[in-house]
């Protein structure tokens, strides 16, 4: 912006009668920034003009500095006043070039002000009488209107007549200024309506439908432009459950829907619906508003951390049992198709379905586990396939989604499925045949989109044999099968998985443990780990909440693990003695004593111990033994 302050004395044009009149670039800009004034104001210009009569009366207005901004006014009237009282657009009307006048009065006092004949002092002023008011909006001035007639005598009505004006422009600009605000707060509001994730819509107390924002309308089916002032119940193929608010007056909030529409589009929904009640409390429409619940689903999953956090990355160990393992589980990242991951406890098949997840193509979607041993009975179908509205009489309101949908484009964990009661199965079937899912007390069919991974430590073929568990579905999860070997059948491992396992501990209890000595790591090599990798992971933080060096040692580990190590050290040593003695030790004695018993004779000897002389030489001279 241009500070016009500044510029405007090198800017003048031309001189007028010893008054100023700024360049047209200048008063462009004074114009632009006077607009709501100017085009309030001209209106009463021309009223007071013709009820004062424009023969006699010229009318200007000023912005605030007194820079003249519209004229009006007889032809003759007009030249009078451009010649006497420099009453041009962009002239600048100020008391140290005029002296003393009406409109810098009201400009300079806030209030109106009359000047009349010799009450000027320019001698080409006095010949006029001029009436002024300024143009207030909340007590700042913005500018003056100023009414001047050609003749010494004062006018009784005009002062009035010019208030009157001043306040008309007032009250038009205030009035302007609240239609542009509620103009910007309907243009926000439309910016929220019609870029919310939800679709939104009103009805009035007829169920006319008022309003829709687009994703309303494609959510409905409906062409919003040509749907808007129809009656609701016209729009869809199935009586809107909003008209149940307009006889009931009360609103709900996030009630599950699931909605058809003409055009065969199948939404299920999370709907509230807000009724509104006029001053005198009519109620006189409703609100409506409308999300698919997929969207809620995808928000309560990143929200609750439905996510798998491991990649193969995070599987430490280069036995050749384990690369066999990580192989097939590699393969099965890159289908779809139902996974069985078998191992005992604590061996690592939720850290493996978890990379599986993480480097197939739903990768982006949720990972939701599930422990079936972990739950009791009842509650498995319902945690597995959730429960409709209404389900439960006197319990809880509202429907809920179980993990199969909240799992949908993603993968869902069925780990400890050997455990899934045998009334579940045959839902799970259904699922496992054409994914499709029924919650409990509902008839409503939902499609999913999920990945099983289900994973065991039973034997599920054992399990099929004693009816525990059903063939059908054994067949439909053995589609790929990855075995996790045991930790005792893969000892190589141990080294590796205590290392990464040491790094993810120090992480977890703020430690900065640098590794394990020899002597730990023999000891836990040598351990049976029945809990496997999990029990080993347990072990370490426990010994690394006690270590006080930068390495774990034999001393900080539990008391069991040590004297089994001790004991295995013993007999190790005393295995060690007997491999010596009898190996070498004792043949050296038994040939010592024999030579001495056959008084150094060698054939003797030989024959005595069963070996030939060259032999029994050959014995001598390795121990060194002389006859
Ligand atoms: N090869 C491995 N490398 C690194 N960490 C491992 C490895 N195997 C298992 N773990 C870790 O051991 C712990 C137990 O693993 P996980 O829970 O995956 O076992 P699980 O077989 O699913 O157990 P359960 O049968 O009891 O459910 C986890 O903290 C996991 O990260």
């Amino acid at each position: 912006m241009i500070d016009k302050e500044k510029v405007q004395p090198l800017k003048f044009k031309e001189e007028i009668t010893n008054n100023c009149i700024m360049s047209k670039e200048i008063f462009d800009e004074v114009v632009v920034d006077n607009f709501v004034l100017i085009e309030n104001a001209k209106i009463f210009m021309n009223y007071l003009l013709s009820f004062m009569g424009e023969r006699n009366f010229v009318i200007i207005l000023t912005d605030k500095k007194g820079t003249v901004l519209e004229i009006v006014g007889g032809e003759y009237i007009l030249q009078k006043s451009k010649e006497d009282l420099n009453f041009v657009k962009g002239a600048m009307l100020k008391e140290s070039l005029d002296g003393r006048s009406a409109i810098n009065l009201a400009i300079k006092q806030k209030s109106p002000a009359q000047v009349c004949g010799d009450e000027h002092q320019k001698p080409s002023h006095k010949s006029w009488s001029c009436y002024a008011a300024p143009i207030m909006i909340e007590e700042e001035i913005k500018g003056a209107i100023c009414l001047s007639t050609y003749t010494k005598e004062f006018n009784t009505k005009a002062l009035g007549m010019v208030i009157a004006s001043a306040k008309g422009i007032e009250n038009q600009i205030k009035n302007h200024i609240k239609t542009l605000k509620i103009q910007e707060q309907t243009k926000y509001q439309n910016a929220i309506v019609e870029n919310i994730t939800e679709g939104f819509l009103t009805i009035d107390k007829n169920g006319i439908l008022t309003y829709i924002n687009d994703k309303g309308s494609r959510i409905l089916g409906i062409n919003k432009e040509e749907s808007i002032g129809k009656h609701v119940g016209e729009l869809v193929p199935f009586k809107p459950i909003i008209l149940e608010v307009l006889d009931t007056g009360k609103g709900y909030t996030d009630r599950e829907y699931v909605l058809e529409n003409f055009k065969g589009g199948r939404y299920h929904l999370l709907k509230t619906a807000i009724p509104i009640w006029d001053e005198d409390g009519e109620l006189i429409g409703v609100i409506d508003i409308f999300k698919e619940i997929k969207y809620v689903k995808k928000m309560v999953n990143s929200m609750v951390g439905a996510k798998a956090n491991f990649t193969f990355d995070d599987i430490a160990g280069k036995s050749s049992k384990l690369r066999q393992s990580i192989k097939t589980a590699k393969k099965a990242a890159q289908s779809s198709s139902n996974t069985l991951i078998l191992g005992e406890s604590g061996t690592g098949k939720e850290l493996f379905a978890q990379a599986i997840h993480n480097r197939s193509a739903r990768r982006n979607g949720p990972f939701i586990a599930i422990n079936c041993a972990a739950m009791p009975k009842e509650l498995i179908e319902i945690e597995l396939f959730g429960y409709a509205s209404g389900a439960f009489t006197g319990g809880i309101k509202g429907g809920r989604p179980g993990k199969f949908e909240l799992a949908n484009g993603g993968t869902i964990f069925l780990d400890e499925i050997g455990d899934m009661p045998i009334s579940v199965q045959a839902k799970l079937l259904r699922v496992l045949q054409d994914r499709k899912i029924v919650r409990v007390g509902g008839d409503n069919l939902f499609s999913v989109d999920v990945r099983i991974i289900a994973a065991t430590n039973k034997n599920l073929y054992e399990a099929c044999k004693n009816d525990e568990f059903r063939w059908d579905i054994y067949y439909r999860l053995n589609v790929l099968t990855i075995h996790i070997p045991p930790l005792r059948e893969r000892p190589e491992d141990i080294k590796e998985i205590t290392l990464h396992l040491i790094r993810k501990v120090n992480k977890r209890i703020g430690k900065a443990i640098k590794g394990i000595n020899e002597g730990a790591l023999k000891a836990l090599e040598g351990n049976c780990w029945k809990g496997n990798v999990r029990e080993l992971e347990n072990v370490l933080e426990r010994s690394m909440n006690i270590c006080d060096e930068e390495h774990i040692t034999i001393e900080d580990l539990p008391e069991a693990i040590k004297q089994k190590h001790s004991q295995e050290v013993e007999h190790e040593g005393f295995q060690e003695k007997i491999k010596l003695m009898s190996l070498e030790e004792m043949e050296k004695e038994l040939i010592t004593e024999t030579l001495m018993y056959c008084k150094g004779n060698v054939s003797k000897a030989s024959k005595i111990l069963n070996v030939s002389r060259n032999t029994l030489y050959n014995k001598m001279g390795k121990y060194q033994l002389s006859i």
